[in-house]
């Protein structure tokens, strides 16, 4: 063991003497000033974490407020394509650049370094999750009011990495009215809590469909466990998106910032307060 400093944030003794945890944080690049990081997550796939991720994005851009999105989806990257971005990343010596939606967000995914976007990415966890640590270190994000982290789904490395290393203000958690639901909010919430964030509260997509001719709405996905579920656990029910097949279109033309409604208008009001 080497001479103590009494240094305990950033010493890996665990010795009798400590005092606080080790902290595995690592800084940001020196030209990023981001003041809130979000975390955008999901405990199981294809909840449309990807696309709440991108709306709220663009409903605090809307706000006026500097936005940026690392997506941290490695295997799975979906956020240029919402947004329409089909160009590689740049860098320089200083290091990477984000690239610029057309209406101003700032985003950083695989999708822009691989020399194709349907190049697989074919990585282990450890090298994955390191990747994820350079979009933090090496990204020029510039000024930013806020950074949304797009999650893999699961409690898995990326996860892990990105609690540990970023330091992470807040989680939304998105879910569906299944069934499984509880279940799956709940390794999700626990590994918040062992991570020590707050989980800013809960946002059920797929929540219902709304007929364009009766108007009225259909649980397609079965009835919603959602309040329940929030309350076990204490916390808010953010948002329910209807299955919209207007947004699906416009996320797969690349034309996300285009649509309106958003329906995460009042939860990016709830984020300005933050
Ligand atoms: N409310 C909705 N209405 C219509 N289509 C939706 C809705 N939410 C998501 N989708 C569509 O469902 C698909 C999956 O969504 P998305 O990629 O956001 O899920 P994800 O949870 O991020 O997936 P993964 O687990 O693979 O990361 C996309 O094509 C998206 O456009």
């Amino acid at each position: 063991m080497s001479e103590c400093t009494h240094n305990c944030s950033s010493c890996g003794e665990s010795c009798s003497e400590r005092t606080s945890p080790q902290s595995f944080q690592v800084p940001s690049h020196e030209l990023s000033h981001v003041k809130k990081v979000i975390a955008v997550v999901s405990g199981k796939g294809g909840v449309g974490k990807s696309l709440v991720t991108s709306s709220l994005a663009c409903a605090m851009a809307g706000l006026g407020k500097k936005v940026g999105i690392l997506d941290a989806d490695i295997t799975g990257p979906s956020i240029p394509k919402a947004f329409g971005i089909h160009t590689r990343a740049a860098g320089s010596e200083l290091g990477i650049y984000p690239e610029t939606s057309k209406g101003g967000v700032e985003v950083m995914s695989l999708n822009l370094l691989t020399e194709n976007e349907t190049d697989p990415v074919i990585w282990r966890g450890p090298v994955i999750a390191g990747t994820v640590k350079q979009f933090w270190t090496d990204v020029i994000w510039g000024e930013l009011d806020y950074l949304f982290v797009d999650m893999p789904p699961g409690t898995g490395d990326v996860p892990l990495t990105v609690f540990q290393s970023l330091p992470v203000d807040g989680i939304i958690m998105v879910t569906s009215p299944q069934d499984l639901v509880s279940m799956i909010v709940t390794k999700a919430v626990k590994m918040a809590e062992m991570m020590h964030i707050p989980v800013l509260g809960l946002v059920e997509n797929y929540s219902y469909f709304q007929c364009p001719d009766c108007g009225k709405q259909h649980a397609i996905f079965g009835e919603s466990h959602i309040d329940a579920v929030a309350t076990e656990h204490g916390l808010k029910v953010l948002a329910r998106l209807p299955i919209d097949p207007k947004l699906a279109a416009a996320c797969d033309q690349g034309e996300i910032e285009s649509f309106q409604p958003n329906y995460l208008s009042e939860v990016a009001g709830m984020l300005t307060q933050m």
